[in-house]
């Protein structure tokens, strides 16, 4: 799959435009290292410090879980132009996890309506299988469980061949060290802050400690902590200072709005993303 585009292209018909084709590998590149578009480029302190507790600026990444299921295209356009860094696409097979949601299928719908990264969750046993059909589908980045097994080596290298950022997540009861021998093979570690499964649960505190422990363990790797369920103002803070960089909320974004009032999904990224950064300028 490619993109086009005609970026810079200034006073260039729309003929010649025709020709500026960016491969969707460069344009995965490109969204990767933008600045979010709450925040700036670098976080920094009051006094201009630098923060070095993770040297990714704080992402809000929405689960579609928690929109509204007969209108996905429109919600993630109004989670992206209420400042939504990432939409995230929770993948459950009833199997690897107790509940059904979506396809490649309802990934490449989604396509269009998603102007920045598409980060897709995979909670299916076997992945395997499914990789190129996600890549296909237009993910910028696939993030398989370490339990779904058999081979999450292979199976990273596979998400790599397929052109695509590789993510891992870990469940709660599995540690940190789990990812370790890993390391090369990821642009991102996702710790689960709730069992894997449905939106709207109660965020697991003991959590924080293997957010801590991937941190410590990653050191200076250019890899994202991404942190998944029960993020909310009250536990983001928690999250940011224990080194997580891609905050994923589905009911704390979308709760109080629909596409018809989207402020408040506004309202609520903007909530999430201070209490997050807040935190990380405390640390300084
Ligand atoms: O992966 C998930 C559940 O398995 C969801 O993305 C996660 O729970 C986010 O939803 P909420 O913010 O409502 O907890």
């Amino acid at each position: 799959m490619s993109k086009t585009a005609c970026a810079g292209a200034g006073s260039l018909s729309v003929s010649a435009c025709r020709f500026w084709i960016i491969p969707a590998s460069t344009w995965s590149e490109i969204l990767w290292q933008s600045p979010p578009r709450g925040g700036k480029p670098a976080l920094q302190t009051a006094k201009g410090d630098a923060v070095v507790t993770n040297s990714h600026p704080i992402r809000i990444a929405p689960s579609i879980l928690a929109a509204d299921f007969a209108n996905f295209g429109a919600e993630c356009r109004a989670a992206e132009d209420a400042g939504a860094d990432w939409i995230h696409v929770d993948v459950m097979d009833g199997h690897f996890v107790p509940n059904l949601t979506f396809g490649p299928a309802m990934c490449k719908a989604l396509r269009p309506h998603i102007r920045g990264t598409m980060d897709v969750h995979l909670m299916i046993a076997p992945v395997d299988p499914y990789i190129q059909a996600f890549a296909d589908a237009g993910a910028d980045v696939l993030t398989a469980h370490v339990e779904a097994g058999p081979h999450i080596h292979r199976t990273l290298q596979a998400i790599r061949a397929a052109g695509v950022k590789a993510g891992v997540a870990l469940n709660p009861g599995t540690p940190a060290s789990a990812a370790q021998p890993l390391l090369d093979m990821v642009d991102l570690i996702c710790v689960m802050t709730v069992n894997p499964g449905f939106g709207g649960q109660s965020f697991i505190a003991s959590q924080l400690q293997t957010i801590r422990d991937v941190k410590a363990m990653i050191g200076d790797r250019p890899i994202h902590i991404e942190v998944d369920g029960g993020v909310d103002t009250k536990t983001a803070p928690d999250v940011a200072r224990a080194g997580a960089d891609v905050l994923v909320a589905g009911s704390a974004v979308f709760r109080g709005g629909s596409v018809e009032a989207p402020d408040a999904y506004g309202a609520n990224i903007v909530a999430i993303r201070a209490a997050a950064e807040s935190a990380r300028g405390e640390m300084a």
